[in-house]
């Protein structure tokens, strides 16, 4: 039986067609190159892993998630920029941009309008199953992309991620499993997340984090991702060593975001100082 990941991939394909044939595979090489020498990625590593903050809390990414397949419509967000810009004052470390449009709301649009408003890195986050949503993302700004292990075989996996790094940008390597953790370690991820959310039956389960962790090597930088509801998970998440976590709906439903990121990463430091 299908399940919702592959739904969503199935959509995602026949998105992608309809943009390649407006801008085909060699144009839209040519506009990423361009992107490298005139707009360079931002270290995406280099920030999630300590960056511009003097302290030893948590980093977060946070999400501009206009809805999801778990929840249906989430927030009404008239202005992802301003929205990025809020999160950015609150001591965000990255902006996440949802870019999918069936299931998520999101769009390329989107993801321009968040990088021309904020100098922090930027995760397009998307179902990533061909180079060519690779050179697109770069050519739209992306600092950072999304590699879902379960979507991709190894040697997708070992070729998206070696493309990700010759232009420069920085992959967010998802697992849901050890075996998933594994392979992305085996193709040299610099960072994995662990997705406490199966993407398969949608179910989520914090506690995930902490079953997993220990199963990602020193030196990768380790991202808690999905099923933040408040400072408490943040906080356990910290415990189990994360280095950043990934939030979305509790953000984008925050009436204050900039002021949630500012709990989140004080409730990470109660833990570890
Ligand atoms: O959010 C979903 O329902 C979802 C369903 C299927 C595939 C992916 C999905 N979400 C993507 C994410 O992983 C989250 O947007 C992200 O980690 C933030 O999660 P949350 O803080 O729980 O909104």
């Amino acid at each position: 039986m299908a399940t919702v990941l592959d739904e969503i991939i199935v959509g995602v394909r026949a998105d992608l067609e309809e943009r390649r044939r407006e801008v085909p595979l060699q144009a839209m090489r040519e506009r990423a190159a361009v992107a490298v020498r005139s707009s360079p990625a931002r270290d995406a590593h280099a920030a999630l892993a300590g960056g511009r903050l003097d302290d030893h809390g948590i980093r977060i990414i946070s999400e501009v998630k206009r809805s999801s397949p778990s929840k249906g419509a989430l927030a009404d967000i008239a202005s992802p920029a301003e929205l990025a810009r809020r999160y950015e004052a609150g001591g965000a470390s990255a902006v996440s941009v949802l870019t999918e449009r069936h299931r998520f709301g999101g769009s390329l649009q989107d993801l321009d309008a968040v990088r021309a408003a904020v100098d922090i890195p930027v995760l397009r986050k998307d179902f990533t199953v061909d180079e060519y949503m690779i050179h697109e993302a770069r050519a739209h700004g992306a600092d950072l992309i999304l590699l879902i292990v379960a979507a991709l075989d190894d040697s997708q996996l070992a070729e998206y991620l070696a493309l990700t790094h010759e232009l420069g940008m920085n992959a967010l390597v998802e697992a849901h499993t050890v075996e998933e953790i594994e392979r992305a370690v085996a193709v040299g991820s610099r960072i994995v997340g662990v997705n406490v959310r199966n993407l398969k039956t949608l179910d989520v389960d914090p506690r995930n984090y902490a079953a997993l962790a220990p199963n990602l090597p020193a030196g990768v930088v380790r991202v808690a991702e999905s099923g933040v509801q408040g400072p408490e998970q943040v906080a356990d998440y910290a415990r189990d060593g994360a280095d950043a976590v990934l939030v979305g709906e509790a953000l984008v439903r925050h009436g204050d975001p900039s002021q949630a990121i500012r709990d989140f990463r004080a409730a990470s430091l109660t833990v570890r100082g």
